[in-house]
Formats: structure tokens, sequence, C-alpha cells
């Protein structure tokens, strides 16, 4: 059974648990575990994960420094198009946010490259980057497994070799959200533990309602709250921060590759009102040219492939093409195609 944590009481009254895994468990327990949190929530929290905190906090710390810079510092490692410093803007295609940011790729020639605009010490930026890049993968790597496990794939690699690969897309980024009201300018302390206030949010959006459209995200925050996830009926869970754990979130390319059966994470961030919030988001991807499509394992006569193959560029370039919200699976649906081509036929001269 899936432990959930403190209830919550969000504002349209349902009382919901945050799924709580711990990597220390037994092996068949938990992986039944870990499918069960994706099935029902595409988002868990997972604790005893075996990263150290002295890897998180390294680059945390990079994190710290880099956003305390003056504006015109910061704007050196900018625009984000889409690697880089961005401010405000989050992607092309005018979605904005109440936040600054930096988006890395996870490639080491890139990062070493990209962090010269990024620190006077390019060397202790990269090491602490590379450093957490590889805990994240490795995380991601065991969760896919234990997901390929508890769905009972075959090769239990045959997710995880998605990610292992030295040519992966993963992306790396550091969110840093200032806090909204003006009386909190004062104590911007981002290691506070605000934990249980997650009622003082004025609502304002730091970040909007998205999934991320990649295999696996790997989430840490400091101790400052703004993220919540949909649930399937649509109603909004706040997620108590917890700078000690990770969370994970399904995305889009999951759900395709289970046909269906777990579902990317709606979420969104929204502003503290007392706290500066920073997070961290690893986000796992295939090579760009690797095709993706339904694990043979989920489909049968009776659950046919909703999905129609595509390679994880052509993925990409249509999210890239998007607004942050839109719901960019409807495009690779295979319904989605024949309508189109019977739409077709029916129009054409
Ligand atoms: C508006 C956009 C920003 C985004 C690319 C997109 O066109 C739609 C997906 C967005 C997203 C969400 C998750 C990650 O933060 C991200 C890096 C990603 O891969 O997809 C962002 C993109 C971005 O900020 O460049
Ligand atoms: O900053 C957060 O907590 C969430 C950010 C997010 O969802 C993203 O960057 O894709
Ligand atoms: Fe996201």
């Amino acid at each position: 059974m899936v432990v959930p944590s403190p209830m919550i009481r969000t504002k349209k009254t349902k009382a919901v648990g945050i799924p709580t895994i711990d990597l220390s468990m037994e092996r068949s327990e938990l992986r039944e575990q870990v499918v069960k949190a994706c099935e029902e929530y595409g988002f868990f929290k997972v604790v005893n994960h075996g990263v150290p905190r002295e890897v998180i906090s390294r680059i945390g710390e990079e994190g710290v420094q880099f956003f305390a810079k003056p504006t015109s510092e910061k704007c050196k490692a900018g625009p984000a198009t889409p690697f880089g410093y961005g401010c405000r803007n989050i992607g092309p295609n005018g979605d904005m946010g109440n936040l600054e940011y930096l988006l890395l790729h996870t490639n080491p020639v890139f990062i070493s490259e990209r962090c010269k605009t990024i620190t006077n010490d390019p060397t202790k930026f990269s090491c602490a980057v590379n450093d957490y890049m590889e805990a994240a993968k490795e995380l991601v790597c065991e969760i896919l497994e234990l997901v390929a496990e508890g769905l009972w794939v075959p090769n239990k690699f045959s997710l995880s070799n998605l990610i292992r690969d030295t040519q992966g897309d993963s992306l790396f980024r550091i969110n840093h959200y200032p806090p909204v009201s003006q009386k909190g300018n004062k104590n911007r302390n981002i290691f506070k533990d605000d934990s249980k206030e997650c009622d003082n949010n004025s609502n304002k959006i730091g970040f909007g309602e998205h999934s991320d459209p990649q295999i696996l995200t790997i989430l840490w925050s400091n101790n400052v709250s703004g993220l919540q996830i949909s649930t399937h009926d649509g109603l909004w869970i706040p997620v108590p921060p917890d700078s000690n754990e990770f969370f994970v979130m399904v995305g889009d390319v999951l759900e395709v590759l289970t046909n269906g059966r777990f579902r990317s994470v709606r979420h969104r961030a929204v502003t503290n009102t007392m706290n500066t919030r920073m997070s961290m988001m690893y986000f796992a991807a295939p090579p760009l040219n690797w095709w993706i499509a339904p694990l043979p394992k989920m489909v049968t006569a009776q659950n046919p492939s909703v999905y129609k193959p595509f390679t994880w560029a052509q993925y990409k370039q249509a999210a890239y093409s998007l607004r942050l919200g839109d719901s960019r699976l409807d495009l690779f649906k295979v319904q989605h195609q024949q309508h189109q081509d019977s739409h077709q036929e029916h129009h054409s001269p």
C-alpha cells in the first residue's frame, strides 16, 4: 500500500495525501507502490533516495549565489533560447511567469562551455552540476527499473536504457521565485521552513499549469511552498515542501510508453507571500533521434496503441511550438491522426 503523507485540505475541501515511497523497502512491495502512485497521481515523494546531502547542497549554493547577483551580471547568461538565464518569460510563445531561471542541457561539454557566463569559478560550478546530474540520473534509472518490473515488462532495463545513453537530451533547470507581498521582502531567507504555511499563498502564478514533456522529472526544492499538482478529477493539491527529499513526476513520454496507463501529472507553482522559493529539476529524456512508442507489453488486442510512434525530436518540436499549458499529447494520438486523415479526405478536392 502507498503510504500517504499527513493529510492536507485543499480550498475545494478534498483531503489528499501525497504518496510517499521509501526506496529502502523490500523490492516487490516497492515496485507495486511505484506503479500505484504513477497510476493514481503521476506524482510521488521519495525518501531514502541515496543522493548524498552534500551533492544537493553544493548545487543549491551555486543557485543561491547566481540569483543573488545583480541583474546585469545574470543577463550575461541569457537570454534563454531555450538555454541560459531567463526572467519572467517562459519559452518562445508568450508564456509569462513570476520567476527567474537557469535552463541547461545536461551534456558535460555544454555545461563546461555555458558555465563561463554563469560563474567566476566554472570548475566548481560544473563539478557541482555534473555530480548532481549523475545522482539524479541514477535515481531516475532506479525508478524506471522499478516501473518496468512493476508492469511485468520482460526486460527491466527497457525504460532506463532510454536515459542512460550518453547522447541523452535530459535538461536541468533551477527556478527562483521571489516572494510576492511587500512585507515579505524584508525576510528573504531561502532556507526558512514554511511548510505549514500553504494557505498563505497569494495564488499568484509563478509557473503556469503544464505537464513536463519528458519521461520523468526529479524535483528538489527548498522548504518554501508553491508547488501544486492536479488530480485526475481536476482538483489542485498543494505539495508540502521538503528539502531533504525528492519529488518524482511522470512526464508525457512515460504516459506514451505505458500506453496511457500512467498519466503525466499537470502541475504549477504559485508564488509564496513570504519567502523565496528555489527549485531544481532534472528532466530525463532520451536522445533526440530515438523513437517513442508504447511498450509492446502495454499493447493488446483489447488495449490497442493509443499513440502513433514519434521521435523525441518531433515531440520536442511540437512542445516548443505550443503554449506551456497546451495538451501536446493529443497531436500524437492514433484517433487524432485517423480523425485528421478522414477530415482531410472529406475536404480534399
Ligand atoms: C512554453 C514552453 C516552455 C517549455 C517549452 C514550451 O514551449 C512548452 C513546454 C515547456 C517546458 C515545461 C517543462 C520544462 O520546464 C521545460 C524546460 C520543458 O522541457 O518543457 C519547459 C520549456 C522551456 O521553458 O523551455
Ligand atoms: O518550480 C517548481 O516547483 C516547478 C517548476 C516546473 O514545473 C518546471 O520548471 O517545469
Ligand atoms: Fe514542470
